[in-house]
């Protein structure tokens, strides 16, 4: 685990000293987006058009970002258009790797492009000089050879629309309509759950712990309470509000109830939580997006400041294809 300094590596843990002990996520550096035509999105600059074949997507099957832009690929027929390369769940002294040892999934792990050992390498042909965190997902651009965002936020939202021309998907998660609904769900729910497991698992003070502790299940309320009401986030139809919450709440049964220390209860114990996670997993395309084999093992083996031994629980017991009551909506 580390990060690139001047465009060297860097083996260090998360540094919570200055901030009394919480976990503070730094902003994603690549802004730029794919757009139909070509021209600059709302961030970065231009020169990146929709274009098949041209981008490549770099993830982590074990991570929640990352997983996002999986599920928009699947759901708006990206797959022949963009393709993949994943890295072992283990991350360790070089960070994310292209290498390691079998652990009983049958994954390929590699980069596809350049045939890398280290992820951080992609960081360094983009930006010889880069400083700070190497995250994945990445959307690559084979023809400038660069990382054009590295913020699965934005990738999500040029996968809904930037390549309709070329799929005819026409698809809508983020609906002009509900954009304001699905935004405030967002920000809610990035800072409260989708980060707010990690500011509990990573805290390293009693009273970071329980602050983060308690947004989280005050958060989970929430959510409980609103979907006892509407099938989805933002209402009667799936947005991408409701695809950036699942990615969460796939994990938290598996890895944060345990890990992170999130167990106040599990999404099991939440009625209408438990039973909108199924329907989605159970949507066309979605449940090949989740591999919790690379999940467990990614958190409970890399993160040696929390779980030494790198001991990986062998429960729980899951099946996220029983069947749901959410059609009573
Ligand atoms: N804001 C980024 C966050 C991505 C992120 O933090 N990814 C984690 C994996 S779950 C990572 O690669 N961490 C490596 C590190 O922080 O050094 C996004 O949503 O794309």
């Amino acid at each position: 685990m580390g990060l690139l300094v001047d465009g060297k590596w860097v083996d260090q843990w998360y540094d919570t000293e200055k901030s009394g002990g919480k976990f503070i996520r730094s902003e994603s550096q690549f802004r730029n987006w794919v757009t139909p035509d070509g021209e600059p999105g709302p961030t970065g600059s231009g020169g990146f058009k929709a274009e098949s074949g041209r981008y490549h997507l770099y993830v982590s099957l074990a991570c929640p970002w990352a997983h996002r832009t999986l599920i928009l690929r699947e759901l708006k027929g990206l797959t022949e258009h963009i393709g993949v390369s994943v890295v072992h769940p283990d991350m360790l002294e070089d960070g994310w790797v292209f290498e390691g040892p079998d652990f009983g999934s049958d994954v390929i792990v590699a980069d596809d492009l350049y045939g890398s050992r280290c992820y951080h390498e992609l960081y360094t042909r983009a930006q010889p000089d880069y400083s700070g965190r190497v995250t994945v997902p990445v959307l690559w651009d084979k023809q400038q050879e660069t990382i054009v965002s590295n913020e699965s936020a934005d990738i999500i939202q040029m996968f809904n629309s930037a390549f309709n021309e070329l799929t005819g998907d026409q698809q809508d998660f983020y609906p002009e309509s509900l954009r304001e609904t699905i935004d405030a769900v967002n920000e809610r729910v990035y800072h409260d759950v989708n980060n707010g497991v990690y500011k509990s698992g990573f805290a390293t003070t009693q009273s970071a712990y329980e602050e983060a502790f308690d947004a989280l299940f005050t958060a989970l309320d929430w959510l409980e309470d609103r979907l006892s009401q509407q099938r989805y986030l933002a209402g009667d139809q799936i947005t991408l509000a409701d695809w950036r919450l699942f990615t969460t709440l796939i994990r938290f049964d598996a890895v944060y109830v345990g890990h992170f220390k999130c167990n106040l209860k599990r999404i099991d114990d939440y009625p209408n939580l438990s039973n909108y996670l199924r329907e989605l997993y159970q949507v066309d395309g979605v449940e090949q997006t989740v591999n919790l084999d690379h999940i467990k093992r990614h958190y409970y083996f890399s993160h040696r400041t929390i779980n030494p031994h790198g001991v990986i629980p062998k429960g729980p017991a899951l099946d996220f294809n029983q069947t749901h009551d959410r059609d009573r909506f």
